[in-house]
Order: C-alpha cells, then sequence, then structure tokens
C-alpha cells in the first residue's frame, strides 16, 4: 500500500459530526470573541471578496467536508456553486443540511456573523435561503488525479476556488501535496481565482475514530509551492493558534489564508 492508499484507508473512519464538534462550535467558533479562529477565517475571506475583482460564473470548493462556511462571502459573486468532497458521508451531510433536514449542523451563526461583516442589515436569513438556492451540484472529488473532478469540470473550465484544510489533510508528503496542489490548479481557468485556507505545521487530528496524519507545511513552503504550481499570490495572512484555540483535536500552530491568482496563458 502506498501513501495515498494509506490516506484513503484513514479516512474511511472519519466521522463528520465528531470532526464539527471538534472544530466549528466554541472555542473555535466562538462569534463573541473576534480573536476566535473563525471569525479570523471568516474575516480574511470577507475582505478579499470585497474588493469586487473576484467574480464571475462558477466557484468550486475543493474539500468541502461537511462545512459549507468557506463559502458564505464568495458565493455572492458566482451564479454557480459546486460543492466537493472525497467521502459519501461528507456529501451526504452537506445534502442534509441543504435540504434542510433534521438532524441539520446549524451554521446560522455563521450566517449572522458573515452578514455583520457586509454590513448590509441583511435577515442572515436571506444569505441562507440565496446560498441554498444558489448550490447546484455536490460532487465527488480526489485531488490526488490529475482531472480531480473527473468528467464533472474539465481542466481550465472553473473561474474561482475555495478550499479549506484539505490539500495538507490528504497528502502523505510535501511532494504529493505539490502535486496535489498543481491538479487543483489545473481545474481553474487562466487569471482564475483561488481562496485557500489551511493548517500550518499540523502533523495529524482527530475525527471521531479516526485519527489522521496532516503533512507539516509553513508558510514558506506553501509560498513555494504555489510558485511551482503557476500562481501568484495576492495577499498572505496567518494567524497563530491561541492556547484558547488549543482543544486537543490536532496539533495545528496555525492557520494560512491566501488568495492567489492562476498565471494567465503566456
Ligand atoms: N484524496 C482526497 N481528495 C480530496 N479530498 C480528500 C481526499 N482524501 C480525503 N479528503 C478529504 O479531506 C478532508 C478535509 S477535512 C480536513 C481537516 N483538516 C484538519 C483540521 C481542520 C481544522 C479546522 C479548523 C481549525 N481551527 O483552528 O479552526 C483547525 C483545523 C486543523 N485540523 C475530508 O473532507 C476528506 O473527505
Amino acid at each position: 500500500m502506498n501513501g495515498v492508499q494509506a490516506v484513503a484507508k484513514s479516512y474511511q473512519l472519519f466521522n463528520p459530526r465528531a470532526y464539527l464538534q471538534n472544530n466549528y462550535v466554541p472555542p473555535r467558533a466562538d462569534f463573541s470573541s473576534e480573536e476566535s479562529v473563525m471569525c479570523w477565517k471568516l474575516r480574511c475571506l470577507h475582505e478579499a471578496c470585497a474588493k469586487g475583482e473576484i467574480k464571475g460564473h462558477n466557484v468550486v470548493d475543493i474539500g468541502s467536508g461537511p462545512t459549507i462556511y468557506q463559502m458564505l462571502s464568495a458565493f455572492e459573486h458566482f451564479k454557480e456553486v459546486i460543492m466537493t468532497d472525497y467521502l459519501e458521508v461528507n456529501r451526504e451531510e452537506l445534502w442534509k443540511w441543504l435540504k434542510n433536514e433534521p438532524g441539520k449542523f446549524d451554521w446560522s451563526p455563521y450566517f449572522e456573523y458573515v452578514c455583520k461583516l457586509e454590513g448590509k442589515g441583511e435577515p442572515w436569513q436571506n444569505k441562507e435561503k440565496r446560498f441554498r438556492e444558489q448550490v447546484t451540484r455536490v460532487i465527488p472529488l480526489d485531488i490526488h488525479q490529475s482531472c480531480p473532478l473527473g468528467k464533472e469540470l474539465a481542466s481550465g473550465s472553473v473561474d474561482c476556488l475555495v478550499s479549506s484544510f484539505c490539500l495538507e489533510a490528504c497528502s502523505p508528503d510535501l511532494e504529493t501535496f505539490q502535486k496535489a496542489l498543481e491538479n487543483v490548479v489545473g481545474v481553474l481557468k487562466p487569471q482564475g481565482h483561488f481562496l485557500w485556507i489551511g493548517a500550518l505545521e499540523e502533523s495529524y487530528y482527530l475525527a471521531g475514530e479516526a485519527r489522521l496524519n496532516v503533512v507539516p507545511v509553513t508558510e514558506e513552503m506553501v509560498r513555494a509551492a504555489l510558485g511551482k504550481a503557476k500562481c501568484i499570490i495576492r495577499e498572505f495572512r496567518t494567524y497563530s493558534m491561541t492556547p484558547a484555540m488549543k482543544v486537543g483535536v490536532d496539533d495545528v500552530s496555525g492557520i494560512f489564508f491566501v488568495w492567489a491568482q492562476k498565471a494567465a496563458n503566456k
């Protein structure tokens, strides 16, 4: 069994509900404290999208997992929103929320916070309704394939990619991480935008029975990987985990936020 196969095997135990409880409720998602890591992530995404350059026909979320928060600013600027994940249990969790079914995860505090950032006084329920209407597909993804989205989306067909905590969490080593990044960037149109959030210097995380290995990356490694993938860095921001954010579910030391653009065809 090679590294990628070992990662795939480890993900068979991934528990979406446990993962959501570990990372997407207080203290990591404490909206009463602007210092919480979630407020920082949502501010980074809002501020990049508020500049008005990131827009077009379609936006794809690479490795959604069971979460939607990462899309709450970007989706407003595109007609078609596509969510993706490797695991059916995660795609099912996304559909449960999209169809407003019993037992869905409560993302309402996230909609409220992003509406506050946008400052238009819009009721969060309106934004929630629009998001549900604009998500047209939830499709399988494998970032270790040269066409990560298979026949669903051809290379060079996407205006914008969003990805949070995926590439480093399913790559056994740096070489595989680099190749996965190049596979993902291949889906983008030239000059397409990439909003990328990831973990810095993380080596593992827990999701129920699953203990998943993560390839530890530093800011310098992420910058170098983007350069090799022919992406121009527009913005690179980092967040250092405070003691309050270290809750025993991983050994992440910080978070990065990147706004990058795929180089124009030369
Ligand atoms: N071959 C594959 N291709 C694409 N996706 C794949 C593949 N294999 C697994 N996947 C997919 O990748 C997974 C993405 S979830 C990865 C979680 N990353 C680590 C976790 C996240 C997190 C969250 C929040 C905070 N914080 O401080 O607020 C810190 C941290 C750091 N720990 C999962 O959806 C799986 O389904």
